[in-house]
C-alpha cells in the first residue's frame, strides 16, 4: 500500500469503544438472566456452554432481571453491554438526575433507595468468595444527606460537564444532585465565568470543592490555581479548605486528596475505630494524607508517625496535628520504601490507607515481620483489599471487617479490616 492509501485507510477506521478494544472477537448478541452482581456492580450472566459473562449497564442491574446485551468473548469469559431489558425488577426507579446514564459518575441511580441493598449483596459475594464463609462483617449504610464535597468537571472551551463513561466525550451538566447543594449551584457560575473569560479559557479539568460545613466554594484548575466564589463572582484564592469534623478542625489545599464526603467519612471512620477500641502507644498513620486518621484517633495515642508521599499534604498534616495539640512526626516518603522490618512494638498500631491498587507485595511481606500488635487496613477497592488481607494473613489474624458506604449512588465502598499480630 502506498503512503497516501495507507493514511487514507487510517482516517476511515471506525472508533472502537474501550471495552471492545484489542479484541479479535466480533460482537454478538446475548439474552438471559442476571445471576448475581459481581464486584464493581457488573451483572453476572452465563452462556449456553457455561462460560461466564460480565454485564455492564449504565444505571444498575438487579439480580433476576432478564436482559439483552452486546457481547465480546475473551479467552475465558465474555464482556457485554446491556442494550435492552426483557424483564425489569419492580424495585427499579426513575433516576432523579437528568444526565444519569450518560455521565460516568453514579452507576446505581435507578436502584434508588435499594442501591445500598445491591451494594451489600455485591460486598457479601466478594467477601465470601475471597475471604471465606466464616468472615463476619459490619455494614454501615450512608445517611440520606451524604453528598460529595468535591467534583471534577471538564471544560472543552464551550461546555462544562462530566466525561461520559469509558470516554472523553463531554456530557454538559447544569447541576449535580450527588454533590452538596452549594457545589451544585456553583456549576453554572463556573461555566458563566469560563464563557465570559473571567477565568482561564483553556480546555481542561476543573475541581469544585467545598469545606465542612459546605459553604465556601473553590474552583481549582489543572495547575492548582484556585478561585473562591463570592457573591460578586470568582476571586483568586490561596486559602485552604477547612473542615470541622467530629470536633476536630482540618485544613488542606484545594485539589489535593481528601475524603469525598468528609462529614460522613469522619463519622463512619471515627465511630468504627472508636467501637473497635483502636488505641495504643504509637500510631503509624501510613498513606496519611493531611492527617485525618491521626486527628480522628487523637488522644488515643501518645505519639503519631505519619508517612505520605505528597509534600503539600504532609505540610498540612504537620500544621493540622500541631493545632490539635497532637505530637507527631510527619514524613514525606514512599510507604513501601519507608516501612522497615519489625516496625513497632506490641502496643503500637499500624494503620494503612493506600490508593486503590492496595499494598505492594514486598510491603505486605515486610508488614508480616512487624512488632506492632494491631493493624488496620483501609481499602477502596474490595478486590485489592481482600488480596492484601490474605497476604497479611501469613502473620496477622483477621479480627473484624466493616464496609462503609462512603460513595452513595455508586457501586464503590470502603472496606476496613482490624487485624492482630499472631504471637
Ligand atoms: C486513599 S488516600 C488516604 C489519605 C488519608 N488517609 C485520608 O483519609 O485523608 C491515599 C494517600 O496516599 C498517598 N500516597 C499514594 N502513594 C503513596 C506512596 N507510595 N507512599 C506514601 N503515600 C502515598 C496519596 O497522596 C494519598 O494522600
Amino acid at each position: 500500500m502506498n503512503r497516501k492509501a495507507e493514511s487514507s485507510s487510517k482516517k476511515t477506521k471506525t472508533k472502537v469503544p474501550p471495552a471492545y478494544r484489542n479484541s479479535p472477537a466480533p460482537t454478538e448478541s446475548w439474552q438471559g438472566p442476571v445471576e448475581r452482581l459481581a464486584w464493581g456492580g457488573k451483572g453476572v450472566g452465563r452462556a449456553a456452554d457455561g462460560r461466564l459473562l460480565l454485564l455492564e449497564a449504565p444505571l444498575a442491574l438487579f439480580p433476576g432481571e432478564v436482559v439483552e446485551a452486546t457481547v465480546i468473548w475473551k479467552a475465558r469469559h465474555g464482556e457485554g453491554r446491556v442494550t435492552r431489558w426483557i424483564t425489569r425488577d419492580p424495585r427499579r426507579t426513575v433516576a432523579a438526575c437528568p444526565v444519569a446514564g450518560s455521565c460516568g459518575g453514579c452507576d446505581l441511580w435507578e436502584a434508588g433507595r435499594h442501591a445500598p441493598d445491591l451494594k451489600r449483596q455485591m460486598v457479601a459475594d466478594l467477601l465470601r468468595r475471597q475471604l471465606g464463609e466464616g468472615v463476619a462483617w459490619d455494614w454501615r449504610p450512608a445517611p440520606e444527606e451524604a453528598r460529595r464535597h468535591r467534583i471534577q468537571l471538564h471544560w472543552d472551551g464551550t461546555e462544562l460537564g462530566y466525561f461520559r463513561r469509558h470516554s472523553h466525550t463531554l456530557v454538559p451538566v447544569a447541576a449535580c444532585p450527588a454533590a452538596a447543594e452549594p457545589l451544585s449551584l456553583a456549576i453554572p457560575r463556573l461555566k458563566e465565568a469560563l464563557i465570559g473569560r473571567v477565568l482561564t479559557t483553556r480546555p481542561g479539568r476543573w475541581e469544585l470543592s467545598t469545606g465542612t460545613p459546605a459553604g465556601t466554594i473553590l474552583a481549582t484548575d489543572e495547575r492548582g490555581r484556585s478561585w473562591c466564589l463570592e457573591p460578586d463572582g470568582w476571586h483568586r484564592s490561596e486559602e485552604p479548605l477547612r473542615h470541622q469534623l467530629r470536633g476536630i478542625a482540618l485544613r488542606h489545599e484545594p485539589g489535593a486528596f481528601f475524603q469525598v464526603s468528609p462529614p460522613w467519612a469522619a463519622e463512619a471512620f471515627g465511630g468504627l475505630l472508636e467501637a473497635w477500641g483502636v488505641k495504643g502507644r504509637t500510631l503509624y498513620d501510613l498513606y496519611g494524607g493531611v492527617g485525618l486518621f491521626s486527628a480522628l484517633l487523637g488522644k488515643q495515642f501518645d505519639r503519631r508517625v505519619l508517612v505520605e508521599s505528597g509534600e503539600a499534604a504532609v505540610a498540612w498534616a504537620r500544621r493540622n496535628l500541631e493545632s490539635l495539640g497532637l505530637p507527631s512526626d510527619c514524613l514525606v516518603g514512599d510507604v513501601a520504601a519507608w516501612v522497615p522490618e519489625g516496625l513497632g512494638h506490641s502496643e503500637d498500631v499500624i494503620l494503612l490507607d493506600p490508593p486503590r491498587a492496595g499494598l505492594e507485595p514486598e510491603l505486605s511481606g515486610r508488614l508480616c515481620t512487624a512488632g506492632a500488635g494491631t493493624l488496620v487496613l483501609v481499602g477502596c477497592d474490595g478486590a485489592a483489599f481482600c488480596r492484601d488481607v490474605k497476604r497479611l494473613g501469613e502473620a496477622w489474624d483477621l479480627e473484624k471487617v466493616a464496609v462503609l458506604d462512603l460513595f452513595p449512588l455508586t457501586s464503590h465502598v470502603e472496606c476496613v479490616a482490624l487485624m492482630t499480630k499472631r504471637p
